[in-house]
């Protein structure tokens, strides 16, 4: 269980401003997805920033499985993001930008090689792992964004707008994937302006 108490965060701002507040209280059980909606500026990213540890938080808790999750740096914390600016490594291939997900010194064995090479056909993108981030189009590195953090295997997901751009079909292969990342009980949460994501993917729907 996630559980989500009393976060609270403000950003800084000169001394005779008061920036926006927020302060957030919400439980996501193992296979559970919570999406987040709201207008532009009304705090998502920020959110999922203090999740992923990229925001500090001025109090309250993050408990994952009773492990508090404030203290630890990022990589340290049971989570994967997918944010929407990809982060894909330009001088990697796709398959090695993928491959970091399961190992970071890019050791892999024959066998997560062939994960990856199905995990690209699974998505759409047979036969592209040589091909560097440069030569996608945006649909195609937002989907080897996303595989990336798949093949972490993490319980906890973020992902800020992921399905934004893609075509009808891509959005459908990456629906049923997202919807077997839950039957096997990862816990997600999704900032989506899109309904049909929402409809599709959410458990819990949450407007900020
Ligand atoms: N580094 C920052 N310093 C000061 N204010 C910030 C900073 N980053 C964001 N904000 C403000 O915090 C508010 C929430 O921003 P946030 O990016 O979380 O919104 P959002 O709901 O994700 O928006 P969008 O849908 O446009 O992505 C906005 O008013 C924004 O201007």
């Amino acid at each position: 269980m996630l559980d989500v108490s009393g976060l609270g965060f403000h950003y800084p701002t000169s001394p005779d401003q008061h920036g926006p507040k927020w302060q957030f209280d919400f439980t996501l059980a193992p296979g559970e997805c919570l999406a987040i909606h709201g207008v532009s500026g009304s705090g998502k990213s920020t959110l999922l920033n203090l999740l992923a540890g990229f925001l500090q938080a001025s109090g309250g808790s993050i408990r994952w499985r009773r492990q508090e999750l404030t203290p630890l740096p990022p990589w340290e914390r049971p989570i994967t993001s997918v944010f929407q600016e990809h982060n894909l490594f330009e001088h990697l291939n796709v398959a090695d930008n993928i491959g970091l997900g399961l190992h970071p010194g890019l050791k892999l064995s024959g066998a997560q090689k062939i994960k990856i090479a199905a995990a690209l056909e699974r998505v759409g993108l047979a036969g592209m792992g040589k091909r560097r981030p440069a030569e996608l189009s945006g649909g195609q590195r937002q989907r080897v964004a996303l595989l990336r953090a798949l093949l972490r295997g993490q319980p906890l997901l973020l992902l800020d707008e992921p399905l934004t751009g893609l075509d009808p079909d891509a959005r459908h292969i990456l629906h049923s994937l997202l919807l077997e990342q839950k039957r096997d009980g990862v816990a997600m949460i999704l900032a989506s302006h899109d309904a049909e994501d929402r409809h599709v993917l959410a458990d819990k729907v949450w407007s900020l």
